[in-house]
């Protein structure tokens, strides 16, 4: 019998915004500041399929696009282009996400168990082994704010959390490489037995020796791409090589590659490698692309209408009179430094885009 696809990825793709000072973060909120921010494509179409039962670990160097992955397939944050099918329900255990710093730890575990559905009944019948699973500093601290945890033990109570749901697909970034040895050894026959149970995993890990153990399938991701995927005696001997060459380079050697490919990148390039495919694939998501210059023009103009209009009524001048006489309800002083605020802010996207493009140039 075939098996069911569980995640098909097809061309995901990631760009962040490169949020370097305050004001960067300020103008990221703004609908008209966002253009003028760095950007960093952190996925580069990336493209899958992950069967049911399929055990499948992604390997890669740090920084490329690993937990960014995970991320998009848990639907944690959205992709910026590309397609993606998940059938079942998700988990995703990764140090600490998903946990309130405030909250003790068993305030943590009820919160994240109805979270995924389970009635208080259910929670109250797991909550012993769930705790005890998560080992003797977890039990000590339970009644304790997590944010008094360390992140081996907010990623012991998680993963804890996670196997005792019956999630279909398994979702894992680093979980098993914070604890000790018997923690480790728990971990790994839990997931062998839902392995067995048939369920999905998808198990990210620095330890090929884990990937090894767990995984039948490995994915390589380097910067973005896929860079190979077959089983683990396929791809894990020549991703060991890639890492021995690569880590002789010196760091701002490392720095420049990670830095240049982040910027390399566009989604017409990666429709004219794959012109087969269809458009949709290639286009922002509705939500990361930015406004256009005319859009931008009238959402500007229909803000000061807006503005003007509350204004006159405020000032319970009739709306014709204000537009024919405008000086009656804004005094001349003030439209002085409104026309100086415009000037200045023009000044200083024209100026900060001017040193962006020389800064790219260099
Ligand atoms: N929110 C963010 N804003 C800007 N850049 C980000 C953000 N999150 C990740 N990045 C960048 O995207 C790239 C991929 O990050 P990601 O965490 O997905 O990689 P990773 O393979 O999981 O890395 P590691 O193995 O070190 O955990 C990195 O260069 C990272 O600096």
């Amino acid at each position: 019998m075939d098996k069911k696809l569980k995640i098909r990825a097809r061309y995901l793709t990631k760009e962040y915004d490169m949020m370097k000072t305050k004001s960067d973060k300020l103008k990221s909120l703004m609908p008209f500041g966002n253009t003028n921010i760095e950007k960093f494509w952190a996925l580069k179409g990336v493209s899958f399929d992950i069967y049911e039962g399929d055990s499948v670990g992604i390997v890669g160097l740090n920084g490329g696009g690993k937990s960014t992955l995970l991320n998009i397939v848990s639907q944690i944050i959205p992709p910026t282009s590309g397609e993606l099918e998940v059938n079942g329900t998700t988990n995703i255990i990764s140090v600490g996400a998903g946990l309130n710093g405030k909250l003790s730890g068993r305030e943590n575990i009820i919160m994240k168990c109805e979270m995924l559905g389970m009635s208080p009944a259910e929670i109250d019948e797991k909550m012993d082994d769930i705790i005890n699973f998560a080992g003797d500093q977890v039990i000590k601290k339970i009644d304790q704010p997590v944010k008094t945890y360390s992140s081996g033990m907010k990623s012991r109570l998680g993963f804890s959390v996670l196997v005792h749901q019956d999630p279909d697909i398994l979702i894992i970034d680093e979980a098993l490489s914070v604890g000790d040895a018997p923690f480790f050894e728990k971990g790994v026959a839990r997931m062998k037995a839902f392995k067995e149970q048939g369920k999905t995993i998808m198990f990210v890990s620095h330890s090929l020796s884990q990937v090894k153990t767990l995984c039948d399938k490995v994915v390589w991701i380097d910067h973005g791409r896929v860079v190979m995927e077959g089983t683990a005696a396929e791809v894990l001997p020549q991703f060991e090589e890639f890492q021995r060459t690569y880590n002789k380079k010196s760091k701002a050697e490392r720095a420049k590659i990670t830095r240049d490919s982040g910027q390399n990148f566009s989604l017409e390039e990666l429709h004219e490698e794959h012109p087969d495919d269809p458009i949709s694939y290639f286009q922002k998501k509705l939500y990361d692309k930015p406004f256009s210059w005319p859009t931008q023009g009238v959402l500007g103009f229909l803000t000061l209408l807006l503005i003007f209009t509350i204004v006159a009524t405020l000032k319970e001048v009739p709306l014709r009179t204000a537009v024919l006489h405008p000086l009656y309800i804004i005094p001349a002083s003030w439209l002085l430094v409104i026309v100086a605020v415009i000037v200045v802010i023009a000044g200083i996207g024209i100026l900060t885009r001017h040193r962006k493009e020389r800064h790219v140039l260099d």
